[in-house]
């Protein structure tokens, strides 16, 4: 499974590096270009490419069009992203006024929460209250929610979405959940990538430090 991840996060950046070249009016890539854009070498581009019966020629390169097609489809962006937000407090409230969502096809389509002075069945993404959830998502075929509940009812609320067709979750709160076969918890702790920073600035520093005493 993290094979697989570390496979799919490349091919979603290949997707937005080579869609990003097409804005640029650019029609054609070559291995060596794209994995400059990506960070990667150009013989695992190739690689990942050909895994997936994706193909160019060595004058030409590849056809941009044509990848970001098959990329849309491996990745299944060729099909509507339709998410819910549980959780509608301050967190939940930012994601659903974010507006980088539609940008890349993701759709908001409500958000739940047992706080009745929250709820609001008419705003534009309206807000339900929690004990609808799992209606709601097999009615609405949904695959993904957002967590922004607090930690203590973020295992609870996994267990739930498990018993609908619902098959992962983005969690923001601290705790770590764990994914199975059947449901992918991406775990975002903020605190921590921040707290990493600061290592990693702490790590060079004292490096940098190192290197000017010789
Ligand atoms: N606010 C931030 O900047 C931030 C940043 C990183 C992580 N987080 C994490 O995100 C989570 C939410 O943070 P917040 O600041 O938005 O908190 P918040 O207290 O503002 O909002 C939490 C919301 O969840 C609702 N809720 C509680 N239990 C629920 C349940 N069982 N079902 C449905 N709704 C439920 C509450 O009614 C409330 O509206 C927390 O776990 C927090 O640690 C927050």
């Amino acid at each position: 499974m993290v094979g697989n991840q570390e496979v799919i996060r490349r091919l979603a950046k290949y997707r937005n590096v080579m869609r990003k070249m097409k804005a640029l009016g650019l029609v054609k890539v070559f291995s060596d270009n794209l994995a400059d854009a990506c960070g990667v070498s150009a013989s695992l581009v190739r690689k990942d490419f050909s895994m997936f019966n994706i193909t160019g020629n060595k004058r030409g390169g590849y056809r941009i069009d044509d990848v970001v097609a098959r990329l849309n489809v491996l990745l299944g962006k060729d099909k509507k992203q339709k998410i819910v937000i549980i959780g509608c407090g301050k967190l939940g409230q930012a994601l659903m006024n974010h507006n980088g969502f539609p940008r890349v096809g993701i759709r908001v389509v409500a958000a739940f929460d047992s706080d009745p002075r929250v709820l609001d069945a008419e705003a534009p993404i309206p807000i339900f209250h929690i004990k609808r959830i799992r209606e709601f998502i097999d009615a609405n075929k949904i695959k993904v929610a957002a967590l922004t509940v607090p930690e203590p009812s973020a295992q609870s609320m996994v267990e739930t979405l498990k018993k609908t067709c619902c098959s992962g979750v983005i969690n923001f709160s601290p705790i770590v959940l764990k994914s199975d076969e059947d449901f992918l918890i991406h775990n975002i702790n903020i605190e921590q990538e921040i707290e990493n920073l600061f290592y990693n600035i702490h790590f060079a520093e004292i490096h940098s430090a190192k290197t000017d005493e010789k």
